[in-house]
């Protein structure tokens, strides 16, 4: 599954939030977004799953009109994990990982043994065997993150968007996580503050700064000492680390320019 965005332009109360984006997530590729916070990065990611509605022939799935697949089709095609989660009423873990086959069901399909088989797989996969019967709501910050994640992989769909996924999660789940999302054979857009698990995960990196793209390219070429000065007004350190072959950035903070 590949996204195609041509020429969005987004406003919020008559202010310009996004101007004139263009990119593509090809079939299989780990693209991150990343840039400083209020950039236009959740906007970006609320137009491509129709949180937001886009202008026609603006967002594309495999070359198709978002707006021309009904919510449904979308939901079978699309798995989100936002960032925003409030939830009204409080569910078991269970339930809430099986919200994720909605659109693999019809209407008032109960569900299968193969069901079942799949959400005890994706809570083990996220570290949550034995929560299947623990209320939702009592969870913490981490653990409902993970709930989420594992109805993201319930979903089996081909395309994966996701919102700062690694939010709330200590740094022993965040590379969990992130293993687990690219390990999965399916196209993944994902916004991500921290720059170094961007360079070790993404095949590509789009740089978004006050609404606009101005870099794309690999981590190699979008991380640089440059871009973070100008974009993010602090001075680093970049490296590559002997053993993951990847850039590491190190921050130093005496030099943050105001
Ligand atoms: N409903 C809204 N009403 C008014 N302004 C909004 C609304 N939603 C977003 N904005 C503004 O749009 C801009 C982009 O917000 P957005 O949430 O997309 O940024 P972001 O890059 O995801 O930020 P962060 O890294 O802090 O999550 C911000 O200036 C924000 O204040």
């Amino acid at each position: 599954m590949s996204l195609q965005v041509r020429n969005l332009d987004y406003q919020i109360g008559g202010k310009s939030i996004l101007e004139q984006i263009c990119l593509e997530v090809k079939d299989g590729e780990f693209v991150g977004l990343i840039g400083p916070n209020g950039c236009g990065k959740s906007t970006l990611l609320k137009n491509i799953y129709r949180s937001y509605k886009p202008d026609r022939d603006t967002i594309f799935l495999n070359e198709k009109d978002v707006l021309d697949f009904s919510f449904k089709k979308m939901a079978a095609e699309m798995a989100v994990m936002a960032q925003e989660n409030h939830v009204e009423f409080d569910f078991e873990v269970r339930d809430m990982v099986m919200f994720g086959r909605y659109a693999k069901k019809k209407f008032l399909e109960g569900d299968s043994a193969t069901d079942k088989k799949l959400c005890e797989k994706c809570l083990r996969e996220v570290g949550l065997t034995g929560y299947e019967h623990r209320s939702y709501l009592s969870l913490s910050g981490g653990e409902k993150q993970r709930v989420l994640l594992a109805r993201v992989l319930m979903q089996e769909s081909a395309f994966i968007v996701l919102d700062e996924p690694t939010n709330h999660l200590d740094v022993s789940y965040q590379y969990q996580i992130m293993d687990i999302l690219k390990k999965q054979n399916v196209t993944l857009f994902s916004s991500i503050h921290d720059l170094n698990l961007a360079s070790l995960y993404c095949d590509k990196i789009i740089f978004l700064y006050q609404g606009r793209i101005v870099d794309y390219g690999t981590p190699e070429e979008v991380l640089t000492h440059e871009n973070i000065k100008s974009y993010f007004g602090i001075e680093s350190q970049i490296t590559k680390n002997e053993v993951t072959g990847k850039l590491q950035i190190y921050y130093l903070p005496g030099w943050v320019k105001n």
